[in-house]
């Protein structure tokens, strides 16, 4: 239930009298009251049971999984499995065998694809699952450009975009050449810059640094009246809160595996099209078109014919070490009611602010994160001249946050998880680094 209780006792044995700021930090996590009211709400809280699906270091409290998604305890057995029975036994009749029972690895990126699509409001056929979230932003992006009529050269971003997202629509419209432009803009102000030259719309939904949250629906919907199609990055969204990508009628999506879909290190991205796309693009190859994307691979035809969903943008043998492990990681989604997910988030990090509030008062901290629970994603940052300092001193003492440039500490919360207690040690441990510092 809680990420740290068994396991941390050899700080305070090792150390009864602090001497270090890790130690300092350590003991305040585990010496921590927690107030009744937040082990009423951890007694009440109906996700509580998830947590046993994890494994979790213990002497840490672990508000890190908007990077790095934690454990879950299935995966390592999966992952056994698969390489010693369906690479070491089975071999290359892996690729094939257990079609019929959904095992064969050829259909692994849709079997996927299909887990995922509940949890961003699509169909499976809308999903593909493979690459980096990066190189699926190209592939969605230019995608875009070749639906788009060809007076619209225009990507519009954030100005503030997580740095990929920029790189990535730079380089595609490098390629493209004349006439093809990024335009980087507020994300509040848009309505003035949708404009008749605008192709695209490249938003992150939660923004990386701060956490705030854009309103999908109704800037999608605004895009839509003014003839531009929306790309969506969620990769701070997708598996922390429900997405409904059809109901804001958004065309194109990616996110990442390995945030809040826990699927580990280097998972594979997913991405998003909308169908009402699909036939308009059966006419001319996606950008990156591989035989794995081809309506039937081992025809070995020599035009191509794109597979008739999202697969086609599969562009090549399917990573079937990384997606096995984010196959098993979605498994822990099942049976869990998004909303509830949502309304612990929002409990979560409105207890962290609340908690944080004294320590605003006390030392240079400002929330940068939205108060507003619809502006907010599922993680609290704040700004503090020593942000980097202060996040390395508080990974060294159990609380793993993380520091952004040039001044933000920043603290993700997974409500599959976290408890309500884990958040009052966290503050714990945050007042003993900072009073450490002062
Ligand atoms: C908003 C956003 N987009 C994209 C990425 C990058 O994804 P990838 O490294 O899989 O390309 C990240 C984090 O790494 C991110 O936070
Ligand atoms: N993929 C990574 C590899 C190494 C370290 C961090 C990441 C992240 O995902 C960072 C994340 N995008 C962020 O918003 O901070």
């Amino acid at each position: 239930m809680t990420n740290i209780d068994a396991t941390n006792t050899d700080v305070q044995t090792a150390q009864p009298q602090p001497t270090s700021v890790h130690a300092r930090i350590g003991a305040a996590l585990t010496g921590a009251a927690i107030p009744a009211d937040l082990l009423d709400l951890d007694a009440r809280d109906p996700l509580a049971h998830k947590r046993e699906e994890f494994t979790l270091p213990g002497g840490v409290v672990y508000l890190d999984g908007n990077s790095l998604g934690a454990l879950p305890r299935a995966v390592p057995e999966r992952l056994q499995r698969v390489a010693a029975q369906e690479w070491g036994d089975a071999l290359i009749r892996s690729w094939g065998a257990g079609a019929a029972e959904g095992r064969d690895w050829m259909n692994l990126p849709d079997r996927v694809a299909a887990k995922i699509a509940p949890l961003i409001g699509a169909l499976p056929h809308e999903v593909a699952v493979t690459d980096s979230t990066g190189v699926n932003t190209f592939k969605v992006l230019a995608a875009a450009l070749k639906l788009a009529p060809a007076g619209r050269r225009v990507i519009l971003t954030d100005a503030e975009n997580f740095p990929t997202d920029l790189y990535i629509a730079q380089g595609l419209l490098d390629l493209l050449g004349g006439g093809y432009e990024l335009r980087r803009v507020n994300p509040d102000a848009l309505g003035e810059h949708l404009t008749a030259d605008v192709a695209a719309l490249l938003l992150t939904e939660v923004d990386y640094r701060t956490g705030r949250r854009l309103d999908m629906a109704a800037v999608t919907a605004q895009a839509r009246a003014a003839g531009v199609l929306t790309v969506w990055d969620l990769a701070h969204s997708a598996g922390a809160f429900p997405v409904d990508l059809r109901g804001a009628g958004a065309d194109f999506a990616v996110g990442c595996g390995y945030k809040f879909l826990n699927g580990g290190p280097g998972a594979p991205s997913f991405l998003f099209v909308s169908e009402r796309h699909l036939g308009a693009m059966n006419a001319a190859p996606v950008a990156i078109s591989g035989w794995m994307g081809h309506a039937d691979p081992f025809e070995m035809d020599r035009a191509f014919t794109p597979a008739p969903g999202a697969r086609r943008f599969v562009p090549g043998t399917p990573m079937v070490l990384s997606l096995s492990a984010l196959d098993s990681a979605l498994d822990v989604f099942e049976g869990v009611d998004l909303h509830a997910l949502r309304a612990k988030s929002l409990s979560l990090t409105d207890t962290f602010i609340r908690l944080m509030e004294p320590l605003c008062a006390r030392f240079p901290l400002t929330l940068v994160t939205p108060q507003e629970h619809v502006r907010r994603g599922s993680q609290v940052s704040y700004r503090h001249p020593q942000a980097r300092e202060v996040m390395a001193d508080l990974i060294g003492g159990g609380v793993i946050g993380d520091y952004r440039t040039p001044d933000i500490l920043r603290f993700g919360f997974t409500p599959l998880y976290h408890s309500h207690a884990d958040v009052a040690r966290a503050v714990a441990g945050v007042q003993a680094a900072l009073e450490a510092r002062a």
